[in-house]
């Protein structure tokens, strides 16, 4: 049973002849891609107060010592990012900041604003009106909290991490794993385009990644959502001294993720945490988001690789590097964006990028 499941009403399971399926994987079993996208963005970190405490986490700041972007300094990153041709803000920030931080709730009321969900809406549409697309990650959300924001973003995500009960994850403020897939879920339910994946080496087995792989499928089974999931290695900071996953184990791992998942949902590895090179005949074929202005502010110690790098590694392959938005095309296609959301992807794909740059 997955922790939390019963708590957040999640049914999924597996039959062992699933999982088996998923642990016989191995890098011989897929092919590579024949092709490479990624989104050039801009990071936004809204907030540094979270009402969790994961061990590997270097982001979060302890309650009084944490600090909240004003819309003055938010407008000043999506500006020049869109001066820097980036199509993408990624506001990605501490989990329910207003929850136990008085600092953050004060700040926020002297706004104007009882939740950080109305502030997050109204600093996306302000990305709207300079010309760049939002795709929040705040974390686990309520079915109101993402209702308040879905619209005015191309695409959200959470890290499901891991179904397992890794100890990275204890003390009284806890990431569930139940909780993390109702998010996703709730995503699935209203209809938003959304980005998932596993963080790998956190303490758990290769079990419990077939279980989280199987388990994120599922979910895309039920609502065709899930644009993208990504395999992200844990990466040491002044927190987290204990290691990232080896070579081989991100190879296996990519590749059960391309073997347990449909094809038409992408599988991404974050090109400043993993020895992308290796990875690509795995199945890699996204690298998320990349930015030429802003750091990782998740893993500041790991610089992007310059777009020419990209290029680079994907002639290296022999595939085309190709930029994407950070909504996936079918999703336009076929009408899951709001209206205000579709005329900013119309405006942003009408001018090049290289008049965008
Ligand atoms: O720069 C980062 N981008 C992260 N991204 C951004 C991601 O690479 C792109 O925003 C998506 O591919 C959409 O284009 C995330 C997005 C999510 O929805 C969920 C988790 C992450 C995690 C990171 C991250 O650790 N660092
Ligand atoms: C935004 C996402 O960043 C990831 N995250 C948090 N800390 C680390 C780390 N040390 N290394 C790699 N990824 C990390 C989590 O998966 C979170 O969901
Ligand atoms: C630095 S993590 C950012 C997003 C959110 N706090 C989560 O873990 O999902
Ligand atoms: S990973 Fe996200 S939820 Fe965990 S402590 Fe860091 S900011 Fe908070």
């Amino acid at each position: 049973m997955i922790p939390g499941a019963e708590a957040y009403d999640i049914d999924i399971g597996f039959d062992g002849r699933e999982i088996e399926r998923a642990l016989s994987v191995g890098p011989e079993d897929v092919s590579p891609s024949s092709e490479l996208t990624f989104a050039r963005n801009v990071f936004v970190p809204l907030t540094t107060a979270c009402r969790y405490t994961c061990t590997y986490c270097t982001y979060y700041d302890p309650p009084g010592q944490a600090s909240l972007l004003s819309r003055k300094e938010v407008r000043k990153i999506l500006e020049t990012g869109v001066e820097a041709g980036c199509t993408e803000a990624l506001f990605t920030f501490g989990d329910d900041p207003d929850d136990r931080y008085t600092e953050i709730h004060d700040q926020l009321a002297a706004w104007g604003h009882d939740s950080i969900h109305t502030y997050l809406r109204e600093l996306c549409e302000l990305a709207l009106d300079v010309g760049i697309l939002p795709h929040s990650n705040p974390g686990d959300q309520t079915r109101e909290q993402m209702r308040a924001v879905a619209d005015v973003n191309a695409s959200m995500g959470v890290m499901l991490e891991t179904t397992a009960d890794v100890t990275a994850h204890g003390g009284p403020r806890a990431k569930s794993p139940g909780q993390r897939l109702a998010t996703i879920r709730t995503a699935g339910e209203l209809g938003v385009p959304f980005t998932t994946g596993i963080l790998v080496g956190i303490g758990e087995g290769w079990r419990d990644r077939a279980e989280s792989l199987l388990a994120i499928g599922e979910l895309h089974e039920r609502y065709g959502h899930i644009q993208e999931v990504i395999v992200q290695p844990v990466s040491n900071n002044e927190r987290w001294r204990e290691g990232s996953p080896d070579l081989e184990a991100m190879r296996r791992v990519v590749a059960m993720a391309r073997v347990v998942l449909p094809a038409e949902v992408s599988v991404q590895v974050p090109p400043n945490l993993a020895p992308v090179r290796e990875l690509l005949d795995c199945g890699v074929d996204d690298l998320g988001g990349v930015s030429p202005i802003t750091d990782d502010h998740v893993n500041p110690d790991y610089a992007w690789p310059a777009l020419r790098e990209l290029e680079d590694i994907a002639s290296g392959v022999g595939v085309p590097l190709e930029e994407r938005l950070p909504v996936y095309n079918r999703y336009v296609e076929e009408g899951w964006v709001s209206e205000r959301v579709r005329r900013r992807i119309e405006s942003i794909t009408r001018s090049p990028s290289s008049s965008r740059a």
